[in-house]
């Protein structure tokens, strides 16, 4: 054996040295950034400036990043500081001008896509041609909205199956579940029946596949991405569990894909009753921009992707809604009258949902209250930029908005009381109402799924979320059918506030709820769950 190979066998046996020697090469990667990317802003969260300070600071901010972020805004000192993190320092800004500017500069100068390349580290999660051509994201707005809206029924029949499965059928019975896993089940189902359609949208494998992915990613984007580039590629070798998703992926939605690109070779234009989901729409995009559909595992890396970006988010703020829900179970009443009335209307369709004005204001003032996290529209410096103050941010640096604070900042006048208040947004557009009852736009004024600088938990400028009419959609549907089916009660022994770390608000990962169903199943659910579970 050569000397080089026994050096790098070597390196890679489990002793105490090769562990101190991973541990510098950590710690001088982050100084090199560190220096490569000084900004001249205060450095806040820190006991004391440099180096040193700058780790202990990074450590902290692990388990108190959202009290860091919360005080420097509110403290008003600030127009643009910075805190340390682990792999690198982030820079906030905290003015209207600034998010603004941030959220609708030159993405070829102010990058959305390098930050999520930087975070998730796409080539070696995702793959890089799924990120570097995104024909397949458009789709989300154009057509799963339109699909979503006008097929409802597809909801619904989702969603009564799913609920019968995770949390039971029988009328008086009570199932105690745990409520992020089971809200998490119920989403991703009704969510891939619109990606992929019946019968893979019920199948478990696939399906927890498809839930796996987002964590997968997530998690081994922050392993990799501590590390230099060269020794990025051996890190990835931590993460085998997203290729092995990515073969059962495969496994389950290669002889769909090959079943329908045969369908349309055969039949062509009149095949008249072919699916309408995103995976036809991305078989036919395909084809569309390429001439052929033939790279079976390009549509299916598309296809996790959007399972990536819509499952976890969607499933995360539902159950953080619904947790804040059980601890006000005074709006539940109201929420149901709402409902009855929108129903009886409009009839059951996605007008009648977008006319409950109040389940909209109670759903954006959870998400204002408690959050996902305290930051968001994190951007990346393509070239030097300066900001309209006259930062000067070096090209690599990451920059972002406190959006937790400023939806909690009482000098903005829609939240001058930031305490709780799940109508506050619905009484915005009841006084516009009021004084003009002919205006349409009334209606429509400070939604859940509005962007501005005051409204950034979808994000806002150049990048909003193109998943936020159907995760809306779904949320509101999701949270009337149980509140319409079953009674929920908080288990004493479980606590409802988040785990906070770093830059993320994670719903209480062990809380569970008891659900009893108060009404008798839909015809049919009984035995269709029973199959569904064979
Ligand atoms: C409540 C659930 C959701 C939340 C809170 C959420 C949040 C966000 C935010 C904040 C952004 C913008 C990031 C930025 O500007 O930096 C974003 C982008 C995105 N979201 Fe969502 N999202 C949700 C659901 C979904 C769903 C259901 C889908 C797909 C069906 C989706 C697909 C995407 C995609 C593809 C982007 C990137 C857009 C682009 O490249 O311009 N999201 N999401």
């Amino acid at each position: 054996m050569g000397l080089l190979s026994e050096i790098i066998l070597g390196f890679l046996e489990p002793t105490w040295v090769n562990f101190l020697i991973l541990i510098a090469i950590l710690i001088i990667h982050k100084e090199v950034q560190f220096h490569k990317k000084k900004v001249n802003v205060p450095i806040v969260g820190v006991p004391f400036p440099g180096y040193i300070g700058a780790w202990i600071g990074a450590l902290y901010f692990v388990a108190n990043g959202h009290t860091v972020i919360k005080k420097a805004y509110q403290s008003a000192k600030y127009e643009v500081f910075q805190v340390a993190m682990i792999e690198r320092m982030l820079v906030v800004v905290t003015t209207k001008d600034l998010i603004n500017e941030v959220c609708t500069a030159d993405p070829g100068r102010l990058s959305f896509l390098q930050t999520i390349d930087s975070d998730f580290q796409v080539s070696y999660t995702m793959s890089r041609e799924v990120h570097s051509h995104i024909w397949h994201v458009p789709m989300i707005q154009d057509k799963l909205t339109k699909k979503a809206m006008k097929s409802l029924a597809l909801m619904q029949d989702e969603l009564i199956n799913a609920c019968a499965y995770a949390l039971g059928h029988v009328k008086g019975e009570t199932v105690q579940v745990n409520g992020m896993e089971t809200f998490l089940d119920i989403l991703t189902r009704i969510s891939n029946r619109y990606f992929v359609g019946k019968p893979l949208c019920r199948n478990l494998e696939y399906i927890n596949t498809a839930k796996e992915y987002a964590k997968d990613v997530a998690i081994c984007g922050v392993l990799i991405r501590i590390w230099p580039d060269w020794l990025k590629s051996s890190a990835s070798w931590l993460c085998s569990k997203i290729p092995k998703n990515q073969m059962i992926a495969m496994k389950h939605l290669e002889p769909t894909i090959n079943q329908r690109r045969d369908r349309m070779e055969l039949i062509g234009k009149k095949w008249t009753d072919k699916p309408d989901d995103y995976l036809q729409w991305l078989i036919e995009g395909a084809i569309k921009n390429f001439g052929t559909a033939d790279n079976t595992r390009d549509l299916m890396l598309r296809l996790m992707f959007l399972n990536f970006a819509g499952n976890h988010t969607s499933a995360e703020t539902f159950c953080m809604a619904f947790f804040q829900l059980i601890n006000r179970p005074e709006y539940i009443q109201p929420l149901r009258e709402e409902a009855t009335e929108m129903i009886e209307k409009h009839g059951y369709n996605s007008e009648a949902f977008s006319m409950m004005s109040k389940l909209d204001s109670f759903l954006r003032e959870c998400t204002r209250f408690v959050s996902l996290g305290p930051i968001i529209v994190t951007r990346t410096a393509m070239d030097s930029y300066s900001l309209g103050n006259g930062t000067v941010l070096p090209v690599g640096t990451q920059v972002c908005m406190p959006h937790h604070a400023v939806h909690n900042d009482p000098n903005i006048p829609l939240y001058a009381n930031p305490e709780f208040d799940g109508f506050r947004f619905h009484r915005v557009r009841d006084d516009l109402l009021a004084k003009n009852p002919n205006d349409p736009q009334a209606h429509k004024a400070e939604l859940w799924t509005s962007t501005s600088t005051h409204q950034l938990f979808f994000g806002n400028g150049r990048h909003p979320c193109p998943g936020r009419f159907f995760a809306s959609l779904q949320a509101k549907v999701v949270l009337h059918y149980i509140l319409t089916n079953y009674e929920i009660t908080a288990d004493p022994k479980s606590g409802y506030e988040p785990h906070r770390y770093q830059t993320m608000y994670i719903p209480n990962l062990h809380a569970k709820v008891n659900f009893k169903r108060t009404t008798d199943p839909e015809p049919g659910v009984k035995e269709e769950v029973a199959f569904d579970l064979s």
